[in-house]
């Protein structure tokens, strides 16, 4: 390899890097691979595409081909991801990994930047992690000379998290969550006037398997009357307490009511709670003209909010020197963002402790995983129970989720 020096003074060698965007899309993602290329073309490399994830580096041929400056023009402002998204099941096999490593190499990719949810970047450090072996093994078999093998004996990785979930323990934000979180609100406001003009309920199905942070950000954004998250089931007897809740708000004179429902949801013991249980729910007992609206993919649809944009574009651009500064020996990290700074998360920690809250949830352990999901979902969870429930002198606010009654927001200097 060689030094090359651009004209800023940077210093690179003369490198390959795979750029992919892998698991669902993301509104970002295009600002990312856009700046991966940017960055990475200023400082000596060369970036190619790996399109439809995985599937692109497992099936080789058009599905890797080198980006250059002008390919990643006009990409910024659109949703989704231009380079291709897939869930690859193959590359789950050691058959896939061997075909995409073979076909990396093809190309002298050694060094990859890797955008997607916590199962595409758990995926890509399997990878890392299994591809010594996976060279030996095309070497002997003479698929690679063994040349070929001794000049890329290790991958280098980087991860971007691109999801709308907001579900990856370590980051405060992944890619796309805040355009995301801006449809949903955007759909919760037109769902109100006209919930509002005919006094009805809308229960609204929101995005986000394992991870609530959509619908409690949405929910406290749009003013809604309830919510349901997977890691915060509500108590027992929650059916009495939403039904009370929004009789109480019918009473003060709401106009409307609007309830959000993970898609995710389950109560204390596991069970699902869907919409249209919900929906039920009220018409049945509070007699409520009820309408369930289920938002979908139109959650991850549409161009990037100017947050998605810029962050995006920074975390692209902090991969390409976090990939070109790795060494064989280097740990492997996330680019993420921490109180508004771009950071360095250590990989294998942050997957570990995002599968971490899952299996709280499994075990029904929700405290933990209130815990495990960060200190401000709590914060959250806090601030909408007490914005939701109405305190008049005549009706004392009774609460649900009585420990986090005094949360404090406001991180004080020691
Ligand atoms: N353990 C694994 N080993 C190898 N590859 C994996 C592994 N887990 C995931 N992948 C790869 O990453 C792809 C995307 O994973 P997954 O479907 O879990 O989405 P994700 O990246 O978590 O994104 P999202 O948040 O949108 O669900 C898989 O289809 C597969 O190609
Ligand atoms: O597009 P698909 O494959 O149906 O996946 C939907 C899932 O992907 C996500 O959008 C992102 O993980 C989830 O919120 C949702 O459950």
């Amino acid at each position: 390899m060689t030094a090359a020096r651009s004209n800023r003074g940077e210093t690179a060698m003369t490198t390959r890097i795979g750029v992919l965007t892998s698991g669902g899309d993301a509104q970002g993602m295009n600002a990312a691979v856009r700046a991966v290329v940017r960055t990475g073309i200023h400082l000596g490399a060369e970036v190619y595409a790996i399109r439809e994830g995985w599937q692109g580096a497992v099936d080789g041929g058009d599905g890797i081909s080198r980006l250059d400056w002008d390919d990643v023009g006009s990409v910024l402002h659109r949703g989704g991801t231009v380079i291709g998204t897939a869930r690859c099941r193959e590359f789950r096999e050691r058959a896939g990994q061997l075909a995409a490593a073979r076909h990396l190499l093809e190309h002298g990719i050694d060094r990859l930047i890797v955008i997607g949810g916590d199962g595409s970047l758990t995926g890509t450090d399997e990878f890392r992690r299994n591809w010594p072996d996976l060279v030996a093994e095309l070497a002997r078999e003479g698929q690679i000379t063994q040349e070929v093998a001794d000049a890329h004996t290790s991958l280098m990785i980087a991860g971007l998290v691109g999801s709308i979930d907001n579900d990856l323990v370590g980051t405060d934000m992944t890619i796309g969550a805040d355009s995301a979180l801006h449809r949903i609100v955007d759909a919760i406001d037109t769902i109100a006037s006209t919930a509002a003009s005919h006094q009805r309920s809308f229960v609204v199905e929101v995005m986000g398997r394992h991870c609530g942070y959509l619908p409690l950000m949405a929910a406290i954004a749009g003013g809604c009357d309830y919510v349901f998250v997977p890691e915060d089931p509500p108590a027992d007897g929650w059916e009495d307490d939403m039904c009370e809740l929004l009789r109480s708000g019918r009473a003060a004179g709401r106009r409307d009511s609007i309830v959000l429902v993970a898609e995710g949801a389950h109560d204390r013991h596991g069970t699902p709670i869907t919409a249209t249980q919900v929906k039920d729910l009220l018409a049945e007992r509070l007699g409520e003209d009820t309408r369930v609206t289920i938002l979908g993919h139109v959650q991850r649809g549409g161009s990037p909010s100017a947050y998605d944009r810029w962050m995006s574009t920074l975390l692209g651009y902090a991969a390409v020197q976090e990939v070109l500064e790795a060494t064989p020996d280097s740990v492997p990290h996330i680019l993420g963002v921490r109180h508004n700074r771009i950071a360095q998360i250590p990989l294998v920690e942050a997957v570990q402790q995002t599968r971490e809250v899952a299996r709280h949830v499994e075990r029904q352990d929700y405290e933990a995983a209130v815990t495990a999901r960060g200190a401000s979902f709590g914060e959250m969870l806090a601030v909408f129970e007490r914005m939701s429930r109405p305190r008049r002198p005549s009706n004392p606010s009774r609460r649900r989720r009585g420990s986090r009654s005094s949360t404090p927001v406001v991180s004080r200097r020691a």
